[in-house]
């Protein structure tokens, strides 16, 4: 069985644990049925034990695997890793999607994506990652009970998505830590009243008001701090312009949507400003987790 899984890029500034889009970044992944099991790691994380363990991937595929099947076999998995890990790109979304797809794709029980999503949201509680590694496109999430409530938007071809990909971590969970308990109403109304704005436009494919619609005043600027030179890549992608420039996530990823047609001047400014950081020029992921057999 092959699967392979988009990078995602979440909250797009002020939709916090609810917007998100796919981009054409993947990790992929062979099952074959084993005598015993055996792990193969290229790519990102590969000369890293813990990330080699696979444990978050064996631990969902196990568990669902047994669920689904009633049994526990073993199996050789064998994980190409292009989604660089604890950078705000939905790494452990992207792990928690494919473990799921491919232990309902080895119980051999036909499942659907909305399935896949719901399953998900049990390993990692906000939508706004998971719910586009799934179903791809740009997509607005939210969660009563134990479901995701969500409506997608394909992007169009013609724009790109410039991330800028510093050399240190930031953990999700970490990062969640730092957030305020309790906001002011005013914070909350400027950000609400944005991610409304920015469904509508991207919706619509409005393109060029968003550098309004993606302010933020609940997590962006308190995470940016913990990395200063964060603020400087966000003003070079708006001065060589970016449609909008948004934390990646968490962090520490910056991502920048751009035309097709000035995503490489976008990008070539930043390395040439950033040397010490990672430019990807990537283009939309309409599709989210794809499997074969
Ligand atoms: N390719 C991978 N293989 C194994 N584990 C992974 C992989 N990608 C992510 N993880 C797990 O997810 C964690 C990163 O999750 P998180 O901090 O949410 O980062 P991100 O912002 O990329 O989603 C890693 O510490 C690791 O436990
Ligand atoms: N809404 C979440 C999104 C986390 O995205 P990730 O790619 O950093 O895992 C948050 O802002 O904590």
């Amino acid at each position: 069985m092959f699967i392979s899984v988009p990078a995602t890029s979440a909250n797009l500034g002020p939709g916090f644990d609810t917007l998100g889009l796919a981009v054409d970044l993947r990790n992929e992944i062979i099952i074959k049925p084993s005598k015993f099991l055996s792990l193969s790691t290229h790519g990102e994380g590969a000369d890293n034990p813990k990330i080699k363990k696979n444990s978050l991937f064996l631990s969902i595929f196990n568990e669902n695997y047994k669920r689904l099947s009633g049994r526990m076999d073993n199996f050789r998995f064998e994980f190409t890793n292009r989604i660089p890990i604890s950078r705000g790109l939905g790494s452990s979304s992207a792990v928690i999607v494919a473990a799921l797809s491919g232990a309902y794709g080895m119980a051999g029980v036909k499942y659907n994506k909305r399935e896949i999503l719901n399953q998900a949201l049990r390993y990692e509680h906000h939508p706004d990652n998971i719910t586009p590694a799934v179903m791809g496109g740009f997509n607005v999430a939210c969660v009563e009970g134990d479901r995701v409530y969500s409506k997608k938007r394909r992007m169009p071809d013609y724009l790109r998505a410039v991330v800028v990909v510093p050399n240190r971590t930031i953990s999700t969970a970490r990062s969640r830590t730092v957030l305020p308990k309790m906001y002011r109403k005013e914070e909350t109304v400027y950000s609400l009243s944005r991610a409304a704005y920015m469904t509508a436009l991207f919706m619509s494919e409005s393109w060029d008001l968003l550098r309004i619609a993606s302010k933020d005043k609940l997590h962006q600027a308190r995470r940016m701090k913990m990395m200063p030179e964060l603020f400087d890549v966000q003003k070079t992608a708006l001065k060589h312009g970016a449609l909008m420039s948004t934390l990646s996530g968490s962090g520490s990823t910056f991502f920048n949507l751009a035309y097709e047609k000035d995503a490489e001047k976008i990008a070539q400014s930043l390395r040439d400003r950033f040397p010490q950081f990672r430019v990807f020029v990537l283009a939309l992921d309409n599709n989210g987790v794809t499997t074969r057999n």
